[in-house]
């Protein structure tokens, strides 16, 4: 990727005056736009995405499925009256999948996981290729097992990015183990096209931790909704093993719900300027770890109502430290990071040593960011410790991590002088956050 030398300016982080109150709009989320748009291009039928994320990792995927052969139309409908809802609709026509095709992954973990399955069944060799830090991020579990299902892959022995998937226009599938440990999206991924082999897919996971729990439901979940047969170990299966019978998917018409993940930062201005946020459409029931921020966020001294309308979070003025296992819900752990530096006691953030292979290394980054602040935040095995100290202003480094720039982004509130560096970073999942930033604030 060429970087655009004006992206990685500085942005001065808006210092709160003030307790915020502000209803955020918070756009689609990537988890579930990237898993249907998967889901859409494998049915035998047409379907429909309405309010999907259009963002740097949701495009790619649109632009990998467009490259093998999926037809993606993106509408636009001016009737819509719901605020906040851009009357974006996207319309997934799916083909038979076609090689030759070029797919780049950018940073999209999605993307790169998700998509060697799916070029296995096409007709013809598909090139993955993408940012220098897709090169370190783990493939391996993905890798092995489509081979061990009968799949042809060059890689260059590392087991990782660039690679390309020789697809022959059917998988055999079956029985496969995977150790997950290093990412749940290994598992995701060999289930969302597991329909489509010819004898489905049976995944054990083998080892010894398994990260993100929430995004393995939302991938079983999403799959029984387009028709899909799944056995998990929830509905009584084997521990650590979950089954796909084969068969066609349906075409669905699915309305997106906004990204949980993404209405962090803004809940956390609400906690740590004592105001009040609300975040419109979050949904009663959902898969998306940023759920589990109701109950985090409650812990560290708000409170919040979930509403028809959708979530209404209010500080208390007062933030408290936390210890807590984020295993589960590891792409939290920068937001809380940023809170619990500014917290009134000590946090332990544990679980989370998978991290370390994210975007960026994100327990070396917060820690070495926050200190430059004046911080006392210590890597753990697992995790951080963070010690709260007054904080002074300064350069906050991103290192193309979109949730390093909005963890920046809640410090600046609190800190006053905090540069963030290249926040266009944040277009990875959430293109308009310097625009819903300064709105929330009023400026
Ligand atoms: O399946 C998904 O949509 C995701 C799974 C998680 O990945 P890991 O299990 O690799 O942490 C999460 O961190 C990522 O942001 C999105
Ligand atoms: C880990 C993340 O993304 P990815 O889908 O690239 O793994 C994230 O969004 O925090």
């Amino acid at each position: 990727m060429t970087v655009n030398p004006a992206d990685t300016a500085l942005w001065p982080a808006p210092h709160a005056t003030g307790a915020v109150d502000a209803t955020v709009h918070v756009p689609g989320s990537k988890s579930v736009t990237n898993r249907a748009l998967v889901l859409a291009a494998l049915a035998s039928e047409p379907g429909w995405l309405r309010r999907p994320l259009r963002s740097r990792d949701t495009l790619l995927m649109a632009g990998a499925l467009r490259a093998m052969g999926v037809g993606i139309e993106e509408t636009v409908s001016s009737s819509s009256t719901v605020a906040g809802d851009t009357g974006e609709a996207w319309r997934v026509i799916p083909a038979g999948l076609h090689g030759p095709a070029t797919v780049d992954v950018g940073n999209a973990g999605t993307v790169m996981r998700f998509l060697p399955p799916v070029a296995a069944l096409a007709d013809g060799p598909v090139r993955f290729d993408g940012d220098p830090r897709s090169y370190e991020r783990p493939l391996h579990g993905v890798i092995d097992a489509l081979r061990a299902l009968g799949a042809r892959i060059d890689d260059d022995g590392r087991g990782a990015l660039p690679l390309t998937v020789h697809g022959g226009g059917a998988l055999d599938g079956g029985p496969v183990a995977v150790d997950a440990s290093s990412s749940s999206q290994f598992v995701s991924a060999l289930l969302l096209s597991g329909p489509r082999f010819n004898q489905g897919v049976e995944v054990r996971h083998t080892g010894s931790t398994l990260p993100s729990m929430p995004h393995i439901r939302m991938t079983v979940d999403m799959l029984r909704a387009v028709g899909a047969q799944v056995d998990t170990p929830e509905s009584g299966g084997e521990p650590n093993v979950w089954r796909v019978t084969p068969g066609a998917l349906l075409g669905r018409d699915l309305t997106v719900e906004p990204d949980l993940s993404n209405a962090q930062p803004f809940l956390a201005a609400a906690l740590v300027t004592g105001g009040r946020v609300v975040v419109p459409d979050w949904p009663s029931r959902t898969t998306q770890p940023g759920d589990r921020l109701r109950e985090i966020f409650t812990e560290m001294g708000g409170s919040c109502e979930l509403t028809e309308y959708g979530l209404v979070f209010t500080g208390s003025g007062a933030v408290h430290g936390i210890d807590v296992d984020l295993g589960e819900v590891g792409e939290l752990t920068p937001g809380i990071a940023a809170v619990a530096a500014l917290a009134d006691s000590p946090s332990y953030l544990r679980g989370v040593a998978h991290l370390r292979l994210h975007e960026t290394d994100r327990l070396a980054a917060l820690t070495k960011e926050i200190n430059e602040l004046g911080g006392d935040v210590t890597e753990t095995a697992d995790g951080l410790r963070i010690r709260p100290r007054p904080l002074h202003g300064g350069i906050f480094h991103t290192y193309e991590d979109h949730r390093m720039a909005t963890a920046g982004a809640i410090l600046g509130l609190a800190v006053e002088g905090v540069q963030i560096e290249n926040v266009a970073t944040t277009a990875k999942t959430l293109p308009d956050f310097p625009e819903l930033w300064t709105g929330m604030l009023g400026a």
